[in-house]
C-alpha cells in the first residue's frame, strides 16, 4: 500500500486525530496510538488497523518512552491544544533535535497562534470561526452545523492526512521533516474555498437557504415520498431539469421558469406535492437510468444494498458486522486495505512495541510495576 513502511505514534484524540490515524493506517502506515494508563474505554471509534501502547505521560519515564518511540518513527500526530506537547518536554523543538527527519503534526481547533490557540472548541465552534456556519441553515431558520463533518473530518482529521502525506513526499527530496499546524478552522474554510471563489457568479447574493445551492432552489432540495422516505433532487443545469420535469409527469409549459426565483417557492410546492405521490422506490424506477439527477437518500444501514454502492463495494462490514465506507480514494495498483478485525484494546501492544522499539524485558516489567505503562495483552486472549 502507498504508506507502508511508514510509522505514526497517534496521541489519543477525540474524533479529527483519530481519523487522520484511521486514514493512514487504511493506507498501509503502521499507527500506535499513545493511550492514557487507567482509562476503562477509548473514544476512538475509527482504530482500526492501530495498536495501542499505553504511557502516563504525567511520569518523565514515560516521557522518555515516547521519546525512544518518536526517534524511529516518521510522524507524530498530536491532539491537543497548544503548548500541551510542550509542557510535557514532547514539543517539536523536543522531538525534532533527536529526530530531524520526524514530520510532527499538530491538529488543533485554532492554530498554535491566535487569541484563540489556547481555548477550548469544537467543531461547531471551528465552523463558525470559518465562515462557513453563517451560509449552512434554511432560510428563517438559524445556522446548524452538518453533524461534526466539516471541521473535525473534512477540514481536521482529511486535511492533516493530507499535510502528512505532503511532508512524507517533500522528506524524500529534502531527507528532513518538518512541523504541521493544521487549524480545523483554516482547514474547513480551505474545504469550502469554493464558497469565496464563486460569489462573483452571484450564487450566494441572497440571504442564507435563499440560493441555488443552500436549499433555495426547489430543483437541489430533498422531498418525502409516500413512505416516509427522502429523495434527493440535484437538477441544476436545464437539460437534467428538463428530465427531471419529465420523470414527474408535469409539462414544463405548466410551469414558471426555472430560474424564476420569485417562483421558486410555488415550485417547491408543485414538487412536494408530486413527489408524495409515489414511494422512494418507485420514483427510483422512473429515474434510475436518467439524468433527472434524482437520488434515494440513504441511511447508514441502507447504503450496504444499494445496487450501485454494491457493484462498487463502497462499503463493507467488519468482523464485528459493523458496516464501514470503504477508504476512499481508490488506487487502482496501490488501494487501501482497512483492516477487518476488532480495535485494539487499550495497552494491548505496549509490550510488543516497546520489545520491537529496543526496551528490554527487564525494563519493560520495571516501567510496569511503576505504573508508567499499562499492558492488556491478557485482555485481547479473553
Ligand atoms: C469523541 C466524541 C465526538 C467528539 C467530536 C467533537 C464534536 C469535536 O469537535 S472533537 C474536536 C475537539 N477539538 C480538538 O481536538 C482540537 C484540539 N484539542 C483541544 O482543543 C483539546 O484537546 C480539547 C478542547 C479537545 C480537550 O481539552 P482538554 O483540556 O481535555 O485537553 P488538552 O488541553 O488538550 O490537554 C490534554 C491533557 O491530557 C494530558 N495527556 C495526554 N495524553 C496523556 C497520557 N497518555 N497520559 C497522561 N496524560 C495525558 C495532557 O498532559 C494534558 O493534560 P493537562 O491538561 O494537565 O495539560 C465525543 C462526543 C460525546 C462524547 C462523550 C460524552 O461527552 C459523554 C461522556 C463524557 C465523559 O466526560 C467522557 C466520556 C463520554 C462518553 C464522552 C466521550 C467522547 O468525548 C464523546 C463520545
Amino acid at each position: 500500500m502507498a504508506l507502508t513502511g511508514v510509522r505514526v505514534i497517534e496521541l489519543a484524540g477525540l474524533a479529527p486525530a483519530p481519523f487522520c490515524g484511521m486514514i493512514l493506517a487504511d493506507f498501509g502506515a503502521r499507527v500506535i496510538r499513545v493511550d492514557r494508563t487507567k482509562v476503562s474505554m477509548t473514544v476512538d471509534t475509527q482504530a482500526r488497523g492501530k495498536q495501542s501502547v499505553a504511557l502516563n505521560l504525567k511520569s518523565p519515564k514515560a516521557v522518555a518512552v515516547l521519546k525512544r518511540l518518536c526517534v524511529q518513527s516518521d510522524v507524530v500526530l498530536e491532539p491537543y491544544r497548544k503548548g500541551v506537547m510542550e509542557k510535557m518536554g514532547l514539543g517539536p523543538e523536543d522531538l525534532l533535535k533527536d529526530n530531524p527527519r520526524l514530520i510532527y503534526a499538530r491538529l488543533t481547533g485554532y492554530g498554535q497562534s491566535g487569541s484563540y490557540a489556547k481555548a477550548a472548541g469544537h467543531d461547531i465552534n471551528y465552523l463558525a470561526l470559518s465562515g462557513l456556519l453563517s451560509m449552512l441553515g434554511r432560510s428563517s431558520e438559524k445556522p446548524y452545523a452538518p453533524l461534526n463533518l466539516v471541521a473535525d473530518f473534512a477540514g481536521g482529521g482529511l486535511m492533516c492526512a493530507f499535510g502528512i502525506v505532503l511532508a512524507l513526499l517533500e522528506r524524500s527530496r529534502s531527507g528532513q521533516g518538518q512541523i504541521i499546524d493544521a487549524s480545523m478552522v483554516e482547514g474547513a474554510a480551505y474545504v469550502g474555498s469554493f464558497m469565496w471563489k464563486s460569489r462573483s457568479l452571484g450564487l450566494w447574493n441572497r440571504p442564507r437557504g435563499e440560493n441555488m445551492l443552500d436549499s433555495g432552489a426547489p430543483f437541489y432540495d430533498t422531498y418525502r415520498t409516500s413512505d416516509g422516505k427522502y429523495v434527493a433532487v440535484g437538477a441544476i443545469e436545464p437539460q437534467f431539469y428538463e428530465q427531471l420535469i419529465l420523470g414527474l409527469g408535469l409539462d414544463d409549459a405548466d410551469l414558471p421558469s426555472q430560474m424564476s426565483v420569485s417562483d421558486w417557492p410555488q415550485l417547491r410546492q408543485t414538487f412536494t406535492q408530486v413527489f408524495a405521490t409515489k414511494t422512494q422506490a418507485e420514483w427510483g424506477r422512473i429515474f434510475d437510468g436518467t439524468d433527472a439527477c434524482v437520488t434515494p437518500v440513504l441511511s447508514l444501514d441502507e447504503v450496504l444494498s444499494h445496487p450501485h454502492n454494491q457493484a462498487r463495494g463502497s462499503f463493507f462490514k467488519d468482523s464485528q458486522g459493523e458496516i464501514s465506507p470503504r477508504p476512499a480514494p481508490v488506487l487502482s495498483r496501490s488501494p487501501a486495505e482497512a483492516c477487518r478485525t476488532r480495535d485494539p484494546f487499550i495497552g494491548e501492544h505496549t509490550r510488543t512495541v516497546l520489545k520491537e522499539y529496543g526496551f528490554e524485558q527487564a525494563q519493560i516489567e520495571q516501567l510496569l510495576s511503576d505504573g508508567i505503562i499499562e499492558c492488556n495483552e491478557a485482555k485481547a486472549r479473553l
